[in-house]
């Protein structure tokens, strides 16, 4: 051994490395009939970084997330993943750039009639083929990575907590190493100290793993203990993108509302960052 231990290595932040473009949005629109949603969305996230995504309720951050991974149909833009335009992979290669992404969806959404060993091994039985002894292995260890325990292994959804359930959502989307995780609203419906304690563990999964991590929220605890950058989506497009610093100076009424607001002064947090 060279003494370096696997939780002794980090990764440089993405300030300190090169700014490896993971996912480019361009110019994207979608549409559902007269209703535009989107109108021209455009930002990008870069390799290591943690990118919170706000805006106001059903402002589109939900949409904007399943066009990316391809579950909504875009009526115009371009969007990059790892540099391919996805508009123009063949299945196969769509097949290994899916197997690149996680996604934690609102909710957590885990299949309730499997318990939570089997539901982390969802996406390794839909893209590898390992067999069973091999798959129970790699699962034990995503579920020690989320901190839950090896006990809680044969459990099923229903008997777990809230917290519980999103540890093992996001072991779920961690199954295969993903590059970058998609969090829909991560630690929603959580008390303060299991939403801390959630988002501790992403900024240790980007630091030990060199993980990207593209999170809609709206925990502004979470937009300022964790995030590197936010981007805020209004009138159907990103109207900034920059660090929470970046928020606070902003003059635009919705970002001055949110970010400095009766809550934020609550929370005290534009405070903490001085
Ligand atoms: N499949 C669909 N068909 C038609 N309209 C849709 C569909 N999905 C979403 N919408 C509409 O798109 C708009 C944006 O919804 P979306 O869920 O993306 O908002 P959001 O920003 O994620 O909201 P929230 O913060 O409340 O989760 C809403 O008006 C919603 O009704």
């Amino acid at each position: 051994m060279d003494g370096i231990s696997p939780t002794s290595m980090t990764f440089p932040k993405p300030k300190e490395r090169e700014r490896d473009v993971v996912l480019s949005v361009s110019d994207v629109s979608v549409s559902f009939g007269d209703a535009v949603v989107l109108d021209g969305v455009s930002f990008d996230v870069f390799r290591g970084e943690i990118l919170g995504f706000v805006g106001a309720t059903g402002g589109g951050k939900s949409v904007l997330l399943r066009t990316v991974l391809g579950l909504h149909r875009k009526t115009s833009g371009t969007i990059r993943l790892f540099g391919f335009d996805i508009d123009r992979l063949a299945d196969e290669e769509r097949l290994r750039i899916d197997m690149r992404l996680g996604v934690l969806f609102q909710h957590g959404a885990l299949f309730s009639s499997l318990n939570l060993l089997e539901n982390i091994q969802v996406p390794m039985r839909e893209y590898l083929d390992l067999p069973k002894p091999l798959m129970d292995e790699l699962a034990l260890l995503k579920i020690e990575l989320v901190g839950l325990s090896p006990g809680d292994a044969l459990k099923f959804p229903s008997e777990l907590s809230g917290g519980m359930i999103k540890r093992a959502a996001l072991a779920r989307a961690l199954s295969i190493d993903p590059e970058i995780v998609f969090l829909d609203e991560p630690t929603s419906g959580l008390d303060p100290i299991a939403a801390a304690e959630f988002d501790e563990l992403v900024a240790k999964l980007r630091e030990t793993m060199g993980l990207t991590v593209y999170m809609v929220t709206h925990d502004l605890d979470s937009l300022f203990s964790v995030c590197d950058r936010v981007a805020v989506l209004g009138d159907g497009r990103v109207i900034l993108e920059g660090t929470i610093e970046d928020m606070l100076r902003s003059e635009e009424l919705w970002i001055k509302a949110y970010f400095r607001g009766k809550r934020a002064r609550q929370l005290d947090l534009a405070g903490r960052r001085r």
